[in-house]
């Protein structure tokens, strides 16, 4: 299922005025239904609107409990079904996002936070009960903060920090952060305590924009764990604060914040363009560029995600909200698996895990062998169907190299460990009982008592054995992993790149690793042929260089190309919107005629074809080559044209300066609306294509369709479709 997105606006502020309102939120069909739509003039043209359709819209007035009962309290359920829940908060600095996630202290103003906690905790004890304390579940809590793209234990008072963090790391598909503080927490008041006490230590200060501004994302793991005689399942349940971004220009942060703020910035920006790169199906997702983006790994995680999008309803806000619906408009669209974590068998932990992380972080648990769908082949549940009564089938056997038995055998397990089943229940066996070489399971049910009760192998070399084919398969995995995503560099371009990362890892107690980052960003953004997001990377970087003439001149040759692009783009027939539109709709131009007006994303070949000598050659890291051999491209599709034969008397009265028939241009204005509705209602345009319209429209951002052939170039229409829409308005209104 895709990322859950609900919008929140926030009530007016004391120092703001009604008539400033601009967000609304409305129901999409205008009746009394619950409001999904949120509704702001376009910033060019207030007399134009824009409509964002989201899961579910609170307004103004809506309460704490509201939200919660809407949104956070049904996923509790599922939570206690093995299914990990992720909740974070996205917006604009001082938009509500902490009022959301925290609240006040009063029990009505209690945000998402305590009462996710309350409603846990009513859940375990619910638990308990209906299974007569036969199931026994554990609240953990750990807390943390990003704080200038280093990790800070909220547990631990600040000046016990070290000043690079902690570090973290991917284990078994994972993002953990090593060393971090895991408080068991068995009531909401000790809850309470520990929440309170760990949020004094959470760096927040006071700027223009909000007295009590969070300058780092916050991020609170509750861990559950229910225990039975057999099993332990665990689940968390993650809630997200994240800082918001802040326009320096109205902040006037000083030094301190303006760091902070870069800091804050620059992980919001590399999300949106993780956000960007999975809705646009790349290859490349680039989450190691942040921690945060690491830590929040959107659209990896299995699992529930909800993200609350925080808005403010007024129009100093403007072009920030605009944003944040665009970004949460790309972001509703990212498809997460709902697994649970399946229940493990219960067996003392590993010896070798304490290496990984300390007393606090244990191995990712063994995955349970018990019967689970999504590892069951057709075949084995062909196989369990022909064979009643036989044991099913597992997808794969961590013990595949232990012997095989003929008899069960006396158990091998201290008395103490509880968590192994016992020897009367297991399973015999026999060694020529199979069809095809060792038959597969999906349930250990028994089966894994038996093999831990092997004569002849201790219980340690049976968990140092585990431990190693365990590390092997992840080992594995991170291979198959790194291989997949390795961009198409070269490899000479990939050592460098390699080296520049080596140089931030060596310096990171320098103040110039951040710095590094950011030259390492925008090295990896042009080479990508991005160039503005290139050129910002090196803005954001200027700073930990003070007077390097090369930066400077780096900067001034991309800002120069840019703007050469912008104009030979303006003095181009077809208008900008075209170029936003043609990544969008599969249809190619020959390469040199595109390269005068594509967007960024692909301006590499714009360089390639209208700069070939332009280069990185003062770029001493870098040793750009234009990419060779390209695939042989489609030849170019006619694009329609259209001509308003039919309304010449009109084009002459709206005057000499009017280009566009007034026909077109009201067709124009409701397609540059966004309005879903507006547009489902013109001729020949259904649900889906006015969808695809609006989805094209949210990717160009501000930009807008000038003209109908730029209309016909949006995916899912085409010049027939066009020429129905404006047929079709001829009797639908009055010129
Ligand atoms: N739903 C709401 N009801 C009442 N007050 C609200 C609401 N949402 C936000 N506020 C108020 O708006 C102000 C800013 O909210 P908050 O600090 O939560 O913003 P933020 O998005 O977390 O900002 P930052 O990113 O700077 O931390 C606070 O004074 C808060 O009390």
């Amino acid at each position: 299922m895709s990322v859950r997105v609900v919008a929140r606006i926030r009530p007016l502020l004391k120092q703001e005025l009604d008539k400033d309102t601009i967000v609304t939120a409305e129901s999409p069909a205008g009746n009394d239904a619950a409001p999904t739509v949120i509704r702001m003039p376009n910033p060019k043209n207030e007399n134009e609107f824009f409509s964002f359709q989201f899961s579910s819209v609170y307004e103004q007035e809506a309460t704490q409990q509201q939200l919660f009962d809407g949104e956070v309290s049904p996923t509790v359920k599922h939570l206690f079904k093995g299914i990990d829940v992720q909740i974070f908060a996205y917006g604009v600095t001082g938009t509500g996002k902490t009022h959301t996630m925290r609240g006040g202290k009063s029990l009505a103003d209690r945000g998402v936070i305590p009462r996710l906690l309350s409603n846990i905790y009513r859940r375990c004890r619910k638990v308990e009960k209906d299974t007569a304390g036969a199931t026994q579940v554990e609240v953990a809590l750990s807390y943390y903060e990003i704080y200038c793209d280093r990790v800070y234990d909220l547990f631990e008072p600040p000046e016990k920090r070290t000043p690079s963090g902690l570090p973290i790391r991917d284990n078994g598909g994972k993002t953990v952060v090593v060393g971090l503080t895991e408080k068991p927490c068995t009531s909401l008041k000790e809850f309470e305590h520990l929440y309170d006490q760990a949020n004094i230590n959470r760096s927040t200060s006071s700027t223009k924009l909000n007295a009590h501004s969070s300058r780092s994302h916050a991020i609170l793991c509750v861990k559950i764990t229910q225990t039975t005689e057999d099993t332990v399942r665990v689940s968390r349940a993650s809630a997200i604060d994240l800082a918001g971004s802040e326009d320096n220009r109205r902040t006037e942060n000083n030094k301190e914040r303006l760091v902070e703020s870069s800091a804050i910035n620059k992980s919001l920006f590399v999300l949106a363009q993780c956000v960007e790169a999975i809705s646009k199906k790349q290859s490349r997702i680039p989450y190691r560029e942040s921690k945060m983006t690491r830590i929040l790994s959107l659209g990896q995680n299995n699992g529930l995600t909800i993200m609350i999008l925080n808005l403010a309803p007024v129009r100093s806000y403007h072009l920030d909200t605009l944003s944040s619906l665009n970004f949460a408009n790309r972001t509703k669209k990212i498809e997460v698996a709902e697994i649970e974590n399946e229940p493990m068998q219960r067996v003392k932990p590993l010896a070798a895990t304490a290496s990984i992380g300390g007393a606090n972080i244990a191995r990712q648990p063994l995955r349970a062998l018990t019967a689970a769908a999504h590892n069951t082949t057709l075949q084995d549940k062909e196989n369990e169907k022909k064979k009643p009564g036989s044991k099913p089938v597992k997808a794969f056997s961590v013990y595949s190299d232990a012997r095989k038995t003929t008899t069960s055998r006396p158990s091998a397990i201290p008395a103490q460990n509880q968590g192994i089943r016992r020897a009367g229940e297991t399973h015999k066996r026999a060694a020529d009982s199979t069809l095809v070489p060792r038959p597969m399971k999906t349930s250990r049910t028994g089966e894994g008592a038996a093999r831990f009760q092997e004569p002849g192998l201790s219980k340690e070399s049976i968990e140092a054995l585990i431990a190693q084919r365990i590390d092997e398969k992840l080992a594995e995995k991170a291979l198959q992993d790194a291989a997949a995503s390795a961009p198409a560099l070269s490899s000479d371009l990939q050592k460098r790149l390699d080296e520049l990362e080596h140089r931030i890892d060596a310096q990171e107690e320098d103040g110039k690793a951040q710095g590094l980052q950011f030259l390492l960003m925008a090295k990896q953004h042009q080479v990508r042929g991005e160039e503005a997001s290139a050129l910002r990377m090196y803005q954001l970087a200027a700073p930990f260089f003070p007077g390097n003439e090369k930066l400077k001149t780096k900067m001034r040759t991309l800002e120069d190309r840019i703007r050469t692009k912008k104009e030979l783009a303006s003095a181009m027939p077809l208008p900008t919107t075209s170029s936003l539109m043609a990544p969008l709709k599969a249809q190619s131009k020959p390469a040199k005629a595109r390269a005068v007006y594509r967007d960024d994303s692909e301006d590499e070949d714009f360089v390639a074809a209208a700069d070939p000598d332009e280069s990185y050659a003062s770029d001493g890291s870098f040793d750009y080559r234009p990419k060779a051999a390209r695939k042989p491209k489609k030849t170019a599709k006619k694009l329609p044209i259209f001509r308003d034969t039919a309304e010449v008397s009109d084009l002459s009265a709206a005057g000499p300066d009017c280009q566009q028939t007034p026909r077109t241009t009201h067709l124009l204005k409701i397609i540059n609306s966004r309005d879903v509705n507006q547009i489902k209602a013109l001729k020949g345009v259904g649900n889906k294509k006015a969808d695809a319209i609006v989805n094209c429209l949210v990717e160009m951002e501000a930009a807008e369709v000038h003209d109908l052939e730029s209309l016909a170039m949006l995916k899912g229409v085409g010049g027939r479709t066009v020429e129905n829409m404006r047929v079709g308005l001829t009797v639908a209104y009055d010129f």
